[in-house]
C-alpha cells in the first residue's frame, strides 16, 4: 500500500534550487501565564527577513518561554505570530516544514546514532520516504536515502566536522557536539533558526567561530537564514546581532541595534551591568 501523500515541504527553495533569503517573524503582543505567574506580558518583537536578533535578559526574564511560544510547545493567552508575512500557529511537529528550526541548549543530539545518522535525522521533513523507512530499508527509499546523505555530510563538511561522520556523539568534545547539533539544524534548511545558547560550555576561540557562522547564516549559499538567538554571552550578542531585544520580567525593555542597547541605561541598570558598559 502506498503511504499517503503529504503536502511538498515548504523549503523555500526555489526553481533554481537555491534559497533565497531567510524568513521574517513578527510576534505581536504575546503573554503568557503560567499559573498566577506572567512569564510574558505583551511582547511584541520583529525578526526582519535577513537579520540576526538577539534576545537577551537575566534569568527567568522569559527568553525560553518566547521561543516555546514560536515553536508551538507554550500557547500564548495573548497576542499573535506571523511568519513570512502569514499567520502562524505554531505546531511543533510541523516547524521544520514551514521553515522553523530550534537548536537547543547543550547538544540534544540522540546516542547510539553516528554524527552521520544523526544529521540525517535533522532533516526527515525533506525526505520522501523519511528517514525511518531509511533506516529499516524499506522500498522507495534508496534514492531520498543517497540524497540524506549527501546533504548530511555537506552540512558537516561545512561546520568542520566531517571527519567525525562515522563517530558517535557522546565520544566526541563537547565543541565538536554542538557543531554537529549545528549541522542537523541546517539540513533542516532553516528559513528562520532559533538559536538556545549556542555559546554555552565553548572556550573564547569555539565562540569566535562560532560568532563568524552566525554571522554568514542570512547571506549562506546553501540556503539563507534569519536568526534569532538567545544567549547570556555578551560579547557573542554584540558582536553577531542586527537588531537586540531585552527582556526583564516577561516584558520588553529596549530593542535597538547593538550599540543603542550598550548605551541605554535602563538595560543596564536591569540587568547587564560592567558587562556591556566595559
Ligand atoms: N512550565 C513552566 N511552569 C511554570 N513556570 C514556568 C514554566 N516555564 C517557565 N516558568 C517561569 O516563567 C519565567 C520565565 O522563565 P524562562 O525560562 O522563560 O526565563 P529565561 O529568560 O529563559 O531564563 P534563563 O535565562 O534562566 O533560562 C520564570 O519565572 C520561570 O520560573
Amino acid at each position: 500500500m502506498s503511504p499517503p501523500s503529504a503536502d511538498p515541504p515548504d523549503t523555500g527553495i526555489g526553481s533554481t534550487g537555491i534559497r533565497n533569503t531567510g524568513a521574517s517573524l513578527d510576534l505581536s503582543g504575546i503573554g503568557v501565564n503560567f499559573g498566577g505567574l506572567v512569564a510574558l506580558e505583551d511582547v511584541s518583537l520583529a525578526v526582519p527577513a535577513g537579520s540576526v536578533v538577539g534576545v537577551i535578559g537575566p534569568n527567568g526574564a522569559g527568553k525560553t518561554t518566547l521561543f516555546n511560544v514560536v515553536c508551538g510547545f507554550v500557547e500564548p493567552s495573548n497576542g499573535s505570530i506571523t511568519f513570512d508575512g502569514r499567520p502562524l500557529r505554531p505546531k511543533p511537529h510541523q516547524l521544520a516544514r514551514r521553515g522553523i528550526v530550534r537548536t537547543l541548549q547543550g547538544v540534544g543530539l540522540f546516542r547510539g546514532l553516528s554524527v552521520l545518522e544523526n544529521v540525517m535525522a535533522g532533516a526527515t521533513h525533506t525526505s520522501d520516504a523519511g528517514f525511518l523507512s531509511a533506516l529499516f530499508g524499506l522500498p522507495r527509499s534508496d534514492r531520498d536515502e543517497r540524497r540524506l546523505r549527501a546533504e548530511a555530510v555537506a552540512r558537516l563538511d561545512e561546520l568542520g566536522v566531517a571527519d567525525h561522520a562515522g563517530a558517535y556523539p557522546e565520544t566526541l568534545p563537547y565543541a565538536v557536539r554542538k557543531r554537529v547539533a549545528l549541522a542537523r539544524a541546517l539540513v533542516a534548511r532553516p528559513r528562520l533558526l532559533l538559536l538556545d545558547e549556542p555559546a554555552g560550555g565553548l572556550s573564547a576561540e569555539d565562540i569566535e567561530e562560532l560568532a563568524a557562522l552566525i554571522v554568514g547564516l542570512p547571506a549562506r549559499s546553501e540556503g539563507a537564514c534569519s536568526v534569532m538567538l538567545v544567549e547570556h554571552h555578551m560579547d557573542l550578542v554584540m558582536q553577531v546581532c542586527t537588531g537586540i531585544v531585552v527582556l526583564d520580567f516577561g516584558r520588553v525593555i529596549a530593542s535597538g541595534t547593538p550599540q543603542e542597547i550598550r548605551d541605554n541605561p535602563a538595560v543596564a541598570e536591569a540587568y547587564l551591568g560592567a558587562e556591556v558598559t566595559s
